[in-house]
Formats: structure tokens, sequence, C-alpha cells
């Protein structure tokens, strides 16, 4: 169970200033220590700092991956300070492997922060349940200024409630009965040891405020919702209480979060002047919805990033794809990098309008980005190395040649069939195993197509004598099959795709033949002649 220590963060002095003296008395654990009365000035001298606050209760999604991603460019745009954080104040809903997860995802996404995880940081430590003392310093000092208040209402009386309300049509709210209990009747019930959580009081006048996505908003959220919880019987803060704690103390200038906040936010706001703290800007970000148009969210084990990572999906594709879906650029185009999307990054063209997104496009975007890594030489060095295990791990034994594991040969097929393929692992499918094995093919098979098949392939062995580039192959191989009596241009082509990769389909016979090589597409033709 949470104490309450005898002295507050930021408590207030008889007139309700906030002391700076009780907010560095009760924050030893946190450096740099936080001034209450720090002015806007001091805020703006420390820069943009933005923060991704994720619960781990989960895998990291696209969702959150998205907004990540915005809260990353616009730390990058303003030279500012990207932090992260861990929200995990749900110890019901905890996944002990997330975490790591999520800082693991950042970094293989190209977006690690630069703060917070096992970057550490000034003003860490970084995960909510180790920064209990701030929430229970600042729940004492609003409890103290009357800001704050028990309750004691049971979970069957809530309950009831909700249940009365539903009955006559009303959204359920919670009718703020332990506002009006005394000093003595608050202090008996604790003495009697009754369980009890902290409600905020909820003032019921308009709660302005400028959203950098939202334009000017306002929502007089004390008319419609009860005081909200801000300690749990657990002793743990909800979300309310932790993230302004958090976001003031590590200094945070912008909140760029999902917009299911947007309406949470008149609240905090009222927290924020409760504590006396100056709130930062905020700029809630439209959510990534599925086709269906519901929220993305962790309860989907296919929009996980380690899930499109196993797929062999590369994260500039899915930035591209996360970003390409909503707004927040001033125009749109596919093939965006990194460092295009910081450049071309603007906060000021994320519309408030949520993202329909569409994966079925996701190996169209993943075969963009994997072309420009083939072009690019050192991007390529990696590819060739997985594809390599990938080989080796698929075909093992059964390859006769092993020159087919040369980074030479690799290299050469990623280039034939780059614009073709959406990922490395395509390579591996069967309708690419000719690239690795020797097909077998029956003197039937290709009796059945034309009884020139030795012919054809004495011709091709001898095309082969001189290097080539597709366009000249195909014109020879053209030229080639003038010269035969009984077989046509077609079932020429079908003779010399059938006889170097044993299928009726695939990649054009040119294509086949320059990423074999000469080599072995002589030996594969001799073995026809053989026959
Ligand atoms: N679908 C989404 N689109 C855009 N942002 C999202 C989406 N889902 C979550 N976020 C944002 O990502 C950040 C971290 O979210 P969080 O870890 O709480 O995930 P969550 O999916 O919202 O969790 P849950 O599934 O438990 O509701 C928050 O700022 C949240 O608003």
């Amino acid at each position: 169970m949470f104490v309450f220590p005898q002295r507050c963060l930021c408590s207030r002095s008889a007139s309700g200033r906030v002391t700076a003296r009780a907010a560095l008395n009760a924050s030893k654990a946190s450096a740099p220590h936080r001034n209450c009365a720090s002015t806007a000035a001091e805020t703006e001298a420390r820069g943009v700092r933005v923060r991704f606050a994720p619960s781990p209760t989960g895998f990291l999604h696209l969702g959150g991956l998205r907004t990540a991603l915005y809260n990353f460019l616009f730390a990058q745009q303003h030279a500012g300070t990207f932090i992260l954080r861990l929200e995990d104040t749900d110890r019901s809903r905890l996944v002990p492997a997330a975490a790591r997860d999520i800082e693991d995802q950042l970094e293989w996404a190209g977006i690690p922060p630069d703060e917070g995880g096992s970057k550490g940081g000034l003003y860490g430590p970084y995960v909510q349940s180790q920064r209990l003392h701030l929430y229970s310093a600042a729940a004492v000092a609003l409890l103290e200024s009357g800001h704050a208040y028990r309750c004691f209402c049971t979970n069957q009386r809530l309950e009831l409630l909700k249940r009365e309300a539903l009955r006559n049509g009303q959204t359920p709210r919670y009718d703020n009965r332990c506002r009006s209990l005394h000093a003595d009747q608050v202090q008996e019930k604790l003495s009697a040891g009754i369980p009890s959580v902290v409600r905020f009081r909820l003032s019921d006048s308009l709660e302005p405020f400028q959203d950098l996505v939202f334009g000017f908003t306002q929502h007089a959220v004390g008319q419609v919702e009860g005081d909200p919880v801000i300690v749990k019987a657990d002793g743990f803060p909800t979300y309310h209480l932790a993230s302004v704690v958090d976001d003031w103390h590590m200094q945070v200038s912008h909140v760029l979060r999902g917009s299911e906040w947007l309406i949470s936010t008149c609240k905090h706001l009222q927290l924020y002047r409760a504590l006396g703290w100056t709130p930062p800007t905020f700029a809630h970000l439209p959510l990534l919805l599925n086709k269906d148009g519901s929220k993305l969210s962790k309860r989907q084990g296919d929009i996980f990033i380690q899930h499109f990572r196993q797929q062999g999906v590369l994260p500039e594709a899915l930035l591209d794809i996360v970003t390409h879906c909503g707004s927040g650029f001033s125009s749109n185009r596919l093939g965006r990098r990194l460092h295009e999307l910081i450049g071309e990054f603007n906060v000021s063209k994320i519309t408030a309008h949520s993202a329909l997104l569409d994966l079925d496009n996701l190996p169209h975007f993943n075969r963009v980005h994997l072309q420009r890594r083939i072009e690019d030489d050192a991007l390529c060095r990696p590819l060739v190395d997985e594809l390599k295990d990938l080989i080796a791990h698929s075909y093992g034994d059964q390859i006769e040649d092993q020159e087919v594991l040369q980074r030479d040969y690799i290299q050469r097929v990623l280039h034939f069939r780059k614009g073709h393929i959406s990922s490395v692992k395509d390579l591996i499918s069967p309708v690419h195993s000719y690239l690795w094995l020797r097909p077998s093919i029956s003197r039937e098979q290709l009796e059945q197509l034309s009884s020139e098949f030795r012919e054809i392939a004495a011709k091709v062995i001898q095309l082969m004598q001189t290097e080539h580039t597709t366009e000249d192959l195909n014109a020879e191989l053209k030229i080639a099959s003038k010269t035969l009596k009984k077989t046509k241009y077609s079932s020429m082509m079908k003779i010399l795709r059938v006889t170097l990769s044993g299928q009726q389909q695939g990649p054009s016979v040119s294509e086949m033949i320059l990423s074999l090589g000469q080599k072995e597409v002589c030996c594969r033709l001799q073995r026809v002649l053989d026959h």
C-alpha cells in the first residue's frame, strides 16, 4: 500500500503559493529538481522536450509507432529531446516483456529516444512505478490545498450508480458524494482502515486551450463527468495525475499524444493550475484506425511491430506507410525515408481526422524501400548476408553448386529481382528455388514442347560464349528462334524456362539466364543435351 509522505513535493504555504523548498525536499530521487516557480522563459530556454509514454501492457503496435514517430520528428526538427517514459501504473495489465520490446522496436525503427529506457538521463527514473514519491507528493499537495479529497465509496456503490444511470438513459458518472465529507469523518474512516482513493475536485467552468492539431478547444468537463480518481486504492496514481506530474518534472514542452486524450486534457489543465504549474503545449494526434474504423490496439497481435519485423518488413516501409495514410506533411508521396520525413514533417498540417490504415498496401511499400536498399551498396551488404543464411537454412544439403552462396551471385540475384520482391524472404519461395537448386527435368517433358530441344540447348550454349545485356540477349534469342524449323519462339522460350528453372512461370527467360550466369546456364543446358 502506498503511503503518502509527511512533506509533499509542492506543498502550498498558507497563501496557497507552491513552495520551491518543499519540492526540493520531497523529490530527492529526481534530478534535476524542478522549481515550481519556473517561468515560461526558462521553459523556452530548455528547448523542445517531447515524450512518448506508452504503457507496457502490450507490445508496441503501429498506432504507438506513429505517435512515437511524430514525437521523434518534432524533436528532430527543433533540435529537441525525445523522451521515452513507461507508464506502468496499471499493474493488473502489465506484460513482462513489453517494456523491453517497446525500446527494441523504437531502436529498430531508427527512432530511439534521447532520454529514457536504457539511455537513462537527468530526469529519471523514466518508469512511473519508480516515481511514486512524486505522485504521492503531488496528491498530498492537492489534498492539503483542498483540490482533492478522499473517497471511500465502495465498488458496489459505484456499480449501483452506474446501473441506475444506464437504466435512466444517462451517462454514468460519479456523484461526487465524498466531496462533502468533513475532515473528522475522513479521519475516522482512515483510522478504521476503510480503503479509499483520492479524487480530484473538478471545476464546472469551461477549460479553454489551443491544441496544435484540434485548434481552439474547450470543455466544461466538471459538468459532464464526476470527479476523477487520481490515486487508486492500491496507491498507484491514475494516468491523469501521473502524466501531469511527470510531464512537469521532466520539463516536457509539448505533449504529442493520441486524440483519445483530448477530452481529458481539460482535466489535466485543472490539475496543472491546482498544482501551480505551467502546462505544456498540447497536440492531439489523429488515431490510426483499422479498415473497419476500429482503433488499432494492443489486443490485435497482427499489428505489433515485432510481427512485421519477423515478416521481413523494413523499418522505413513501416514509417512510410503510417505517415502516408495520415497527415502532417505538405504533400503526400510514397517512398519517403526517415531524413525526408524529418525534413518534410509539419505539425500544422496534421488534420484532426483519424486515418485508415490499409495494410494491403504494405508489400508495395516494402518493395519500394527494399529496392532502394538493394541499390545502395552499403545497405545491400546485410541483405546479402541475410539471404545467404536463408538459402543455407532452407536448402542446405540440396544445394549442388556452392557458388550460389557466393556474395557476388546473391547480390546479382538481388539486383535482378529488385522491384519484383517485397521481402528478401520471397527469394526462398518455391518459385525462386531454381536460383539455388538445379531443377530435374525429364526428356518427356521437353519432347512434349518440341522435338528440337537439343538444337535449342546447343544454340543457347553458343550464345553464352559472349556477354549480354538483357536487351541484346532478347534480340539474340529471337534471331535464334528463326533458325528453328518446327519450333515457334514461344515454345522455344518455354523449353528454356523449363530447362533452366523446372517451372512454367517466373521471371523472364533472359533474366533467368543473366542471373544464373554463363557457367550455370551451360551446365543446365548441357544436361539436356546429355538426355
Ligand atoms: N491507434 C493509434 N493511433 C495513434 N496513436 C495511438 C494509437 N494507439 C495508441 N496510440 C498512442 O500511443 C501512445 C502509447 O499508447 P499506449 O501504450 O497506451 O497504447 P494503446 O494501444 O492506446 O493501449 P491500449 O490498447 O491498452 O488502449 C499514446 O500516446 C496513445 O495515444
